[in-house]
C-alpha cells in the first residue's frame, strides 16, 4: 500500500490537517503576477481516489494552480497540503530522447527501485510493453503520451496532476487515452486533477468539474450521476458548464455572464 506523506505548500504558512485520504486541501489560496490576482481566497480539497476536472477561460489560472499543487510555484498566501508523491502529465510527453522508452519509465522513482521488470510491467499497463527498447522519437503521438502515464504511474503517486494531457491528440486517440486514465486511475487510486477546457471531457472523466472564474470556484459540481442516468442529465450537466464558463457551444451570442459568488450543486 501506497505510504502517502503530507508535503506543505506553503512555509512558513501554518499548515491544515490534511486526513490521509486527501490527496489535497488547501484553503484561502491566492496567487497573482505583476499585480494581476488569478485566484484569491481559494478553498480546494480533493480526496485520494477522486477524479476532479477543473475548466477555466485560458489564462485563468488553471495551469498556475496545478504548478502550485505540483511544487513548481507558491502560492502568495492561505495553506495548503498536498499527498505525495506527486506525479504529472503535461501536454507534451516530455519525454528524455536519449533514453529507451523503459529507461524513461523509471526516471523520476528512487535508484533502489528502478528496475527493467518495474518499467516493462508499467509499460503493459498502458499497452506498450512491446516498445520498452523503442527510443522516443519512434512513438506517435498518443504512444508518447502513454508513457509518459506509465513514468507517472510508477511512481504510485498520491496525487496526480495532469494539464491538458488529451490535447494535442487526435480524435480517436483522445477518447482511448481518456478510458485509459480513467481505468488506470480506478486501479492507482490517486487523487487526481485534471486541467482543460474541454467541457466533453470533463463530464465524460471527472467525479466532480471545478470551474475557475473571475479569481473564484465558482461552481463545483458532482458529475456521477447526471452523466450516469440519462442522455438529457448529461446534455443539461454540459450546457451548464459551458454556461458558466460564458460560452455557447453552438456558436450563438452569449449574455453577459454575472456570477453572484460560489454555487455549489
Ligand atoms: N511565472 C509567471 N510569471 C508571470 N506571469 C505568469 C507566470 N505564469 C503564468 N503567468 C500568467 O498568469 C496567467 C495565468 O496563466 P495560466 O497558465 O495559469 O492560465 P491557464 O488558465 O492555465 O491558461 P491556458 O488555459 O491558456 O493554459 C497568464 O496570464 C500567464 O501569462
Amino acid at each position: 500500500m501506497n505510504q502517502a506523506v503530507v508535503t506543505p505548500l506553503t512555509s512558513p504558512l501554518a499548515p491544515t490537517s490534511v486526513h490521509r485520504e486527501n490527496a489535497v486541501v488547501i484553503s484561502g489560496a491566492t496567487k497573482g503576477f505583476g499585480g494581476r490576482l488569478l485566484f484569491e481566497n481559494l478553498d480546494l480539497s480533493i480526496r485520494r481516489g477522486e477524479f476532479v476536472a477543473l475548466l477555466g477561460a485560458s489564462g485563468s489560472g488553471k495551469t498556475t494552480l496545478l504548478r502550485i499543487l505540483l511544487g513548481l510555484d507558491t502560492l502568495d498566501a492561505g495553506a495548503g497540503e498536498v499527498a505525495t508523491p506527486r506525479a504529472a502529465v503535461f501536454q507534451e510527453p516530455r519525454l528524455v530522447p536519449s533514453q529507451p522508452v523503459w529507461r524513461n519509465v523509471l526516471m523520476g522513482i528512487p535508484r533502489r527501485r528502478q528496475h527493467r521488470q518495474v518499467a516493462l510491467d508499467a509499460l503493459a499497463e498502458v499497452g506498450l510493453a512491446a516498445h520498452a527498447d523503442a527510443w522516443p522519437v519512434t512513438l506517435s503521438g498518443g504512444e508518447a503520451q502513454r508513457v509518459a502515464l506509465a513514468r507517472a504511474l510508477v511512481l504510485e503517486p498520491a496525487l496526480l496532476l495532469l494539464d491538458e494531457p488529451f490535447a494535442a491528440l487526435d480524435a480517436l486517440t483522445r477518447l482511448k487515452m481518456q478510458d485509459l486514465v480513467r481505468r488506470l486511475c480506478g486501479r492507482h487510486h490517486p487523487g487526481t486533477l485534471l486541467v482543460t477546457h474541454d467541457v466533453d471531457e470533463a463530464v465524460r472523466l471527472a467525479d466532480r468539474v471545478l470551474v475557475l472564474r473571475e479569481r473564484r470556484l465558482t461552481l463545483d459540481v458532482i458529475v456521477g450521476e447526471a452523466r450516469d442516468s440519462t442522455i438529457a442529465a448529461g446534455a443539461r450537466l454540459r450546457s451548464r458548464l459551458y454556461a458558466e464558463l460564458g460560452v455557447d457551444p453552438l456558436g450563438r451570442e452569449q449574455a453577459p455572464h454575472s456570477s453572484a459568488g460560489p454555487r455549489a450543486v
